[in-house]
């Protein structure tokens, strides 16, 4: 089996995955906790072979197997884009599509893709996203989740508030005929978004790629067919 390593240590040698855990151990059990799953993770040795930035990346793979949405797309916007993991997956299927994204914290250069370091709730982070696609998009895809404080309540809200947001840019800008998938909590779409996208999409459907962790309370809401 493959032993990742990490960096060196002081007798110049590489430390292993397992060494990480014991030295993550004394620092925080938390953390310790989230390492020893990233080592134990197939996505993340997958992704780390294919080249791509975040395990995330499979979620949407994932989807798109279910879903078909990202299919003959030409414009694509990415709402919480870093590190880039869905970028590439969309930059590798669709190789001429247009794409910009947005972040709070920065992404690397990902080739032929516009990126933008700003909060989305920006009132010019609209404007901005589409200008630089030149055309209006026909896919939106957030993958959007606010740092979490721990107090579930709160949590559900404040990722809720962001899936909403996305979900009114998306009815908004989208083409005709264009999908909006979004990452949303267990607990479900609230019914206020429910009824927004049912009005404006001719299908929505919830799913849970197998790529998403069994103990996240994360969803996906996936609405295909946007109204004239
Ligand atoms: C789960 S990560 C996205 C992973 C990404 N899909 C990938 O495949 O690499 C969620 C991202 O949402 C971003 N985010 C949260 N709130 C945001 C906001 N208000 N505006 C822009 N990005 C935001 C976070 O900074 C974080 O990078």
């Amino acid at each position: 089996m493959t032993k990742f390593t990490f960096g060196g240590n002081r007798s110049g040698r590489s430390t292993t995955g397992k060494e990480r855990v014991k030295t993550a151990k004394r620092r925080s059990p938390q953390s310790a906790r989230w390492l020893e799953r990233q080592l134990n993770d197939p996505y993340v040795k997958r992704a780390q072979s294919e080249g791509y930035r975040s395990r995330a990346a499979y979620k949407l793979v994932e989807l798109d197997e279910k879903f078909h949405f990202l299919k003959g797309k030409k414009a694509v916007i990415d709402l919480g884009i870093a590190p880039g993991g869905w970028a590439q997956v969309v930059r590798r299927r669709l190789p001429k599509a247009k794409i910009s994204g947005i972040d709070l914290l920065p992404v690397d250069p990902i080739e032929g893709v516009t990126l933008f370091e700003m909060d989305f709730m920006d009132d010019r982070a609209p404007d901005l996203l589409v200008e630089a696609l030149g055309q209006a998009p026909d896919l939106v895809i957030s993958d959007m989740a606010a740092n979490t404080v721990g107090h579930k309540q709160t949590d559900h809200l404040r990722t809720m508030g962001l899936v909403e947001a996305a979900a009114h840019f998306a009815v908004e800008m989208l083409q005709p005929g264009g999908d909006f998938v979004a990452k949303v909590f267990a607990g479900g779409t609230d019914p206020e978004l429910l009824n927004l996208l049912k009005s404006n999409f001719a299908t929505v459907k919830h799913a849970k790629p197998p790529a998403s962790r069994k103990g996240s309370v994360e969803w996906y809401v996936v609405a295909q067919g946007k109204k004239g």
